[in-house]
């Protein structure tokens, strides 16, 4: 296996750049506003938000080293061939996969499992080799950030995986349609900073301003995505003849932007506009349905066995409140749904579950029923779960309220009587 050079090192963020408003963004920006692949020159001195604070999180401290990199590429090697058992790979077809027993070079060893499975090598004329440089750059390609890292590429990956085996999705859809499926899952968060879209626009960041505002993180993703692709030696699209290479270029394109949580309602309401007539005749639908498989694996840890979900749902709120404590140092209001000021946890997840992840399955099941058992099940038990402690911290506090009424009444009685 060889490595390819870490894209872009240091390179765009040597430029200042002036923005309307006078901000500067650049070298002088908060060092969070710099993604991978961005990031200031390391000059010796911390770098400082616009407040004058450091900024946090530093790049260069999310940023997978290269002495992490090289030792799970030094075990994917030493334990590589053969590795995988037919226990593990039955397990993988299956929603109930937890990550958290694992560690990085494994699930480097089960992605690259899933290819094997689905028999893409030698439908598309690429080898091991190239898969093992293309998930090795990819796994370098995740930060060191609570939520968004290289596990959770992993448990979007396989829960597309597990989909696709469940469903039976290879007699409904191409080989090359599923290819492009468990790659754009692979790929979907590629240098991810741990803050999010909110921040970007809001702190003018690099992304915010090359993309317009226009889903900065998922374009980055995506631009991340090709940038390690243009490396032959990690090329896994190089064997597909150029009209297949325009396709799936296309396919990835559209599953890593349906990703964007704020193109969620347009996704739905799509969907509504079929009215129920899916034809899997019709590319359109099938592509349709593969932004609902993959926006569904996106949204899926409250569809794992409690103890794997209620430990990513602790990653997602401790990222969400970094980036709102960062925002308030920064001036910019923190959004309502990532401020430790206002999130409380059940609540949180009742209206995740109740408005996003269920509506988001029960669609998918009406075309694909067998989600209706292992995917909607568990996070049917999640949301009564998260509702009851809400009522009984509700109960508590009136309760509590109660309890306090009737003390001052007491004490007025007693008050009135002396
Ligand atoms: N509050 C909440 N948000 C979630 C949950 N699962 C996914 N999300 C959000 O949905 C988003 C989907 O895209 P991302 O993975 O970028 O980031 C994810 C989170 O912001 C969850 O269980 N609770
Ligand atoms: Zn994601």
């Amino acid at each position: 296996m060889s490595s390819t050079a870490r894209l872009d090192d240091g390179s765009a963020a040597t430029e200042t750049t002036v923005v309307p408003n006078g901000e500067l963004v650049g070298s002088s920006a908060p060092a969070s506003a710099l993604t991978n692949g961005e990031h200031s020159p390391n000059t010796g001195r911390p770098l400082l938000g616009c407040c004058g604070r450091p900024a946090c999180p530093d790049p260069a401290k999310i940023r997978t080293s290269d002495a992490d990199s090289l030792a799970v590429l030094e075990r994917v090697r030493r334990f590589g061939a053969n590795n995988v058992s037919l226990d593990e790979r039955e397990a993988l077809r299956k929603t109930t996969f937890s990550n958290w027993e694992h560690s990085e070079y494994q699930l480097f060893l089960y992605l690259r499992q899933m290819y094997i499975d689905l028999r893409f090598p030698e439908q598309f004329n690429f080898d091991l080799e190239t898969l093992e440089n293309f998930l090795y750059d990819v796994f370098r390609h995740y930060n060191r950030v609570p939520f968004h890292n290289f596990h959770h590429c992993f448990m979007v990956a396989q829960m597309s995986y597990a989909l696709t085996w469940i469903n039976s999705l290879s007699e409904i859809y191409s080989p090359l349609e599923l290819f492009c499926l468990l790659t754009a899952a692979i790929c979907h968060d590629l240098d991810h900073p741990g803050l999010s879209n909110h921040y970007q626009r809001k702190a003018k960041t690099v992304l915010a301003l090359r993309y317009s505002d226009a889903s900065p993180l998922e374009n980055h993703h995506l631009a991340t995505t090709f940038r390690i692709l243009s490396n032959p030696s990690c090329n896994i699209f190089r064997g597909l003849s150029p009209s297949d290479y325009l396709k799936a270029r296309e396919a990835v394109v559209r599953l890593i932007l349906a990703t964007d949580m704020s193109r969620h309602h347009e996704i739905i309401e799509e969907f509504s506009a079929l009215s129920g007539q899916v034809d899997f005749g019709n590319a359109g639908h099938r592509e349709l349905l593969l932004r609902l498989l993959i926006k569904t694996s996106d949204v899926s840890n409250e569809a794992r066995p409690f103890p794997t979900a209620d430990r990513w749902i602790d990653c997602l709120l401790a990222e969400f409140f970094n980036e709102a404590r960062l925002e308030r140092s920064m001036g910019i209001e923190p959004l309502p749904t990532m401020d430790p000021e206002v999130v409380r946890k059940p609540q949180s997840q009742c209206h995740f579950i109740s408005t996003i992840a269920l509506p988001l399955a029960t669609i998918l099941a009406g075309v694909f029923p067998r989600i209706r058992d292992c995917y909607i099940g568990p996070i049917q038990k999640q949301l009564d779960f998260y509702s009851s402690v809400v009522r009984a911290e509700t109960r508590d506090s009136k309760t509590a309220a109660e309890k306090l009424n009737n003390g001052d009444e007491e004490a007025t009685t007693q008050e009135t009587t002396l």
